[in-house]
């Protein structure tokens, strides 16, 4: 007899975006991992629960991190019943449960909300049964939250990647159901009236993958505190100055090539992941950021080969090829001093968002 009960995990990486200069550009993908544990019992015909979905979770900000168990309320829920109104299903299949693993720190820069975006359009697609989604088409509807591509691009693609918008077309700008903000206005599509919510258009992201030299390793010094990605965006500039840009574009081209060569060249990397756009304002938020980025170089720091904000922060990435423990270190000591303690890990390129059957 066929099995009424149906089992799979999604797994998803953390990320780490911008690299120094690629601000909403470049993504890397790394190893640590959003999983989320569902299970579809189908021989039952009610349900306790709101939207058929009973939300359970462990992890980062387990306890008091303000993680919303409601399925209509969780970022990670909110999308996928986005993705799944869309194609007209209003409800999650009797009964979903679905247990959230999430070692991802939040609000730290380490890509906790896209991870969750990503899993959630993944979740969308296998509950509803949308095969026809694909890959690139998944991303379209990251995209009509996250606005930005970097994070959800590596998150979803894995490895190190660019992303990059197509300009809407006329019609898809006229469409002012479309939310050209950061999120969708909560909850996803709107309070659920029976109306689809507006689809988000063909193609609107696009990614291409770089080589990443094997020998280099991340390492992610994470201070306790949070800063909202959406707060880190707002002390950016409307526009900058010409130099600054010229700046940017300047080690841009420099970034996907230095750090696909093998053996790695640290003083090129180091100067290739510099950067006048973002991380400069985001001083602000980060007491200790600006010494971080300018006293951390290979010459004084043995298998260094370059430092960086990890995202909109506020953790800091340092790439190596060794010494990884003294290099935190020597980060940390710098937060010590602004009387932040922090965590760390050295992390490895990962691959994109899997679905295991169990
Ligand atoms: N696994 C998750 N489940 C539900 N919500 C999540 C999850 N991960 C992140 N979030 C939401 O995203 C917020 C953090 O997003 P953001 O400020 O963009 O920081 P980050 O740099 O970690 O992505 C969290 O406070 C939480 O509201
Ligand atoms: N390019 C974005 C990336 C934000 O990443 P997150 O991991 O901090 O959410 C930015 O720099 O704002």
């Amino acid at each position: 007899m066929a099995s009424t009960t149906e089992s799979f995990i999604i797994k998803t990486p953390c990320s780490s975006a911008n690299i120094g200069p690629g601000f909403d550009v470049i993504g890397l993908a790394l190893s640590m991992y959003l999983e989320l544990h569902v299970t579809i019992d189908r021989s039952r015909t009610t349900s306790a629960h709101p939207l058929n979905c009973r939300v359970t979770y462990e992890g980062e900000g387990e306890a008091g991190g303000g993680i919303s168990l409601d399925p209509e309320v969780n970022l990670l829920t909110r999308v996928a019943l986005y993705v799944l109104r869309c194609h007209d299903q209003r409800a999650f299949p009797l009964e979903t449960h679905v247990h959230i693993k999430n070692p991802i720190p939040l609000g730290r820069g380490l890509g906790s909300s896209g991870a969750a975006v990503v899993a959630g359009v993944f979740l969308g697609k296998e509950v509803g049964g949308l095969h026809h989604l694909t890959l690139d088409r998944l991303f379209d509807f990251c995209l009509m939250i996250e606005r930005h591509p970097d994070n959800v691009g590596a998150a979803l693609y894995g490895g190190f990647v660019g992303t990059y918008l197509k300009p809407l077309t006329p019609e898809d700008v006229a469409r002012t159901e479309i939310p050209l903000s950061e999120v969708l206005p909560a909850p996803a599509g709107g309070v659920d009236t029976g109306v689809r919510p507006p689809e988000p258009p063909h193609g609107i992201g696009h990614h291409i993958k770089f080589r990443w030299a094997p020998e280099i390793k991340a390492v992610a010094i994470i201070p306790e505190f949070e800063v909202p990605t959406a707060k880190a965006r707002e002390v950016l500039p409307a526009q900058y100055p010409r130099t600054d840009v010229t700046f940017n574009l300047q080690r841009i081209a420099l970034l996907p090539v230095a750090l696909g060569q093998s053996p790695p060249d640290p003083e090129l990397i180091y100067l290739a992941m510099q950067d006048r756009l973002h991380q400069p304002y985001r001083q602000t938020l980060i007491p200790g950021l600006t010494e971080i980025v300018e006293s951390m170089t290979p010459a004084t720091q043995p298998g260094l080969l370059g430092v960086c904000l990890s995202g909109a922060g506020p953790t800091i990435l340092a790439l190596a090829t060794s010494n990884f423990d003294e290099i935190a270190a020597k980060i940390i000591s710098y937060f010590e001093k602004q009387q932040i303690v922090c965590s760390w890990k050295v992390l490895e390129p990962a691959e994109g968002t899997t679905v295991t059957r169990v």
